[in-house]
């Protein structure tokens, strides 16, 4: 018959039948707030310290915890023993050993690994080689005649071969952390991880870039790439702090024992009005959903802040060009050894089109370009003042300079002969980039005029587009988009004629292609410039409109996802900015891109400076692409401007006019290559070729110097070429 005592003992026995027994080796005893309470955290029914193997009512029978825990096991072999898995706290497996009894109970008293030898005994495991094991916690399987040991293993690793696991190399994560580990004992000269180490700020702005690359990421092959230097960064984040690997994943399995859900909402910074999630974001007339969170940029004061953080400031959200440049190599490759049919593939993958064909050639039909009237008067005058702008700017002319008597020098203007122009078509047709790359083109003369740009849902170009190739002679349309139409350009395919320079802005992936292709001496080809994601800078000071400088922020906010906007507040009252923040969200909110908006105006800053000289000190550092200047005696400041793709001068110069019709061109250095790059302009089509004619008189003149200079270098067949005329003179 039972008693109260039998049935407590077997209840516990069954109990344990079911459970993980986590063991706090000697090391843990007494055992710590601390170590008891990671262990709940995952999950654990017990937690033994060693100096308390035993539970049970405190006046009758008390029960050994390791008798408890061995009492269901039943081994089906002969020997008795029990097959035992040996893995590390993430679950990768180290090998595989027997397990009896005593060799159990020994474990959980010790907290130490100790299997049973099936020839040699007891064997505790590292007794001899220093391979010691803690043990972290012991479960049975599913009808209790085998087990799993989860261990931390120390010294040389678990297999007699001095590796981590008998199965062979541990890879993934587990690989990752011991690679961090060991960095952080003792990182190489120059290590990159050792960097992160010691810079958190570094770590901190790897970690939001990469999480912000992930959800952009769309393909799985892309998503795979970002996820996997997200976890890199945040591994690092945690070895650094001494969390392990095993402690996120006990987190976890707590969180998913949680009963009562959290509910999942974003905190407001990181909702989608502040993220960017995808580089094709939807685009409607109608916000997707009623979304009411303001609309605003973070603020900086330039008084307040330290040089870092000013530095920082200058930097644009994009990816870092290295890893831009992993992801469209392939793509590039792609069409250079495979031509017509991977950029079919790619543009069927990319732009979700299939075509049987991708270039067209004139004449264009007159239905492919027909366009209402209002449009076409609209690209006929701006045609007419980017035609007048780029004409004058043609270097027509030869010069000649007579350096030496008899000694004349000359330079003279060719142009580039066959050109190729990538016009944007991601998220919006650029019909006004055909016009601000074909005119220069045409006017300088260039006599190949290939557009690239990608096709529409039905495979068709724009009619705008069509037009305006119509309109500057272009020789060939290429229905392609990003990297794979550049490729396509710089190495040509079977039906895509080959280009010596490459023009155009475009998202990521067009920018890093044509940085790819300009290095690659088999494409033999250049490129303008780096143009990447649309920027402004504005300056505004206490005469400045706020509902015109929020309108002029936006206008270049609603290009892209990545586009950033600056506000430079010169000592504006606080009621003055707000007022500007006021209008960006309620215009952006009446605006049918908010989408885009919302997300490339949390990326957008505003940095307040006290006087309109320290404003222009961060514009130049910042080089901006457009500057806009809203300022009291804005004309008189365009003489102190260093760097900037485009300059807007006065209230009533919005930058609209220049991406459209003025006449000056909107494709501009972005990411602050203004410091070193003009936009696009008709000298862009045209090279130079230097010319010199020497009379008898003159190289009696110049003949000795270059002979001495051609001495001093050791180089005499330079110095025979001239003496040997020299001679004939005498
Ligand atoms: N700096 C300048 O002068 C200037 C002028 C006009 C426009 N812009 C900029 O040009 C950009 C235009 O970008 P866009 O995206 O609208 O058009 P886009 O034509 O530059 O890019 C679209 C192409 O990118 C490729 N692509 C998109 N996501 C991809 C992915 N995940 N993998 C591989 N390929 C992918 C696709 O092939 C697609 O056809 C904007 O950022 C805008 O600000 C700059
Ligand atoms: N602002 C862009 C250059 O960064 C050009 C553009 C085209 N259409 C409208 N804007
Ligand atoms: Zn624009």
């Amino acid at each position: 018959m039972p008693t109260a005592d039998t049935d407590f003992i077997t209840s516990v026995a069954r109990f344990f039948a079911s459970c993980t027994v986590y063991v706090l080796s000697a090391a843990h005893t007494p055992p710590t707030t601390a170590s008891i309470r990671q262990l709940r955290t995952a999950g654990a029914s017990f937690v033994i310290p060693s100096s308390q193997l035993t539970i049970g009512p405190s006046s009758g029978s008390q029960i050994n915890i390791s008798d408890a825990f061995t009492a269901p096991i039943t081994s089906d072999r002969k020997d008795g023993l029990f097959p035992t898995v040996v893995c590390d706290e993430t679950g990768h497996s180290l090998g595989l050993v027997y397990s009896s009894v005593n060799s159990i109970k020994e474990s959980i008293v010790t907290g130490k690994g100790v299997y049973q030898s099936r020839k040699h005994g007891l064997w505790r495991k590292g007794e001899t080689s220093g391979a010691t094991q803690d043990v972290v916690s012991i479960r049975q399987d599913c009808d209790s005649d085998s087990l799993e040991f989860k261990v931390v293993q120390h010294g040389a690793g678990f297999c007699h071969l001095e590796r981590p696991s008998c199965f062979g190399a541990v890879g993934g994560i587990a690989a990752l952390e011991n690679t961090l580990l060991s960095r952080l004992e003792s990182a190489p000269e120059g290590s990159y991880t050792s960097r992160l180490f010691n810079d958190p700020d570094l770590l901190r702005s790897k970690i939001m870039e990469e999480a912000d690359e992930l959800c952009q990421a769309e393909s799985p092959e892309d998503i795979a790439f970002e996820a996997a230097d997200l976890f890199y960064f945040a591994l690092t984040k945690c070895v650094a702090a001494g969390v392990s690997f095993a402690e996120i994943e006990r987190s976890l399995d707590h969180k998913a024992k949680k009963v009562v859900r959290r509910p999942g909402n974003a905190k407001p910074q990181w909702s989608t009005s502040a993220v960017a999630s995808s580089s094709k974001p939807p685009i409607s007339s109608e916000p997707p959903f009623a979304n009411d969170e303001t609309i605003s940029m973070r603020t900086f004061d330039l008084a307040t802040i330290e040089p870092e953080e000013r530095s920082q400031l200058l930097r644009r959200p994009v990816l870092k060009s290295d890893e831009m440049m992993a992801k469209v190599r392939p793509i590039v490759e792609d069409v250079r050894i495979r031509g017509d049919a991977a950029l079919l593939e790619l543009t069927a993958k990319f732009d979700k089109v299939t075509l049987d064909a991708t270039v067209i050639f004139p004449p264009f039909s007159p239905s492919s370009m027909e366009l209402d009237d209002e449009v076409r008067v609209a690209i006929d005058k701006a045609y007419h003042n980017i035609h007048k702008f780029h004409d004058a700017q043609a270097d027509r002319s030869t010069l000649v300079v007579e350096t030496t008597p008899g000694v004349i020098c000359s330079r003279f203007a060719r142009p580039v002969a066959r050109v190729g122009l990538y016009i944007p078509g991601g998220t919006a047709i650029l019909p006004s980039t055909a016009l601000m790359l074909g005119i220069p083109a045409q006017v300088a003369g260039c006599k190949e005029v290939v557009f690239a740009t990608p096709p529409r849902p039905d495979g068709s170009i724009s009619l705008e587009v069509m037009y305006v190739a119509h309109l500057v002679g272009a020789t060939a349309i290429v229905k392609a988009g990003g990297a794979q139409a550049i490729a396509a350009l710089a190495y040509g395919t079977e039906t895509v004629p080959k280009v010596d320079k490459l023009f155009g802005p475009g998202n990521q992936w067009v920018t890093a292609a044509k940085m790819l292709v300009q290095n690659d001496t088999d494409a033999l080809v250049s490129i303008d410039m780096p143009a990447g994601p649309s920027e402004v800078l504005v300056i505004a000071d206490h005469t400045a409109n706020p509902a015109f400088v929020a309108a002029d922020l936006l206008s270049q906010a609603e290009h892209g996802v990545d586009s950033q906007v600056v506000l430079l507040a010169v000592d504006l009252p606080a009621e003055r900015l707000e007022a500007i923040e006021q209008e960006v969200d309620k215009q952006a909110k009446a605006l049918p891109r908010v989408d885009i908006m919302r997300q490339s105006i949390a990326k957008s800053i505003i940095v307040k400076t006290k006087t309109v000289d320290e404003a222009i000190d961060f514009s130049n550092d910042y080089a901006p692409e457009h500057l806009i200047m809203h300022l009291e005696k804005a004309s008189d400041c365009v003489a102190q401007i260093d760097n900037a793709g485009s300059v807007f001068v006065g209230p009533f110069t919005p930058e609209s006019c220049g991406d459209y019709a003025s006449g000056t061109n909107h494709t501009l250095p972005t990411n602050g290559y203004a410091r070193q790059f003009s936009g696009v302009n008709t000298q862009s089509f045209q090279k130079h070729i230097t010319s010199q004619e020497i009379t008898a008189a003159g190289l009696k003149e110049l003949g000795p110097v270059v002979a001495t200079l051609a001495d001093c270098e050791g180089l005499a067949a330079h110095a025979n070429a001239v003496r040997i005329r020299l001679r004939e003179m005498q």
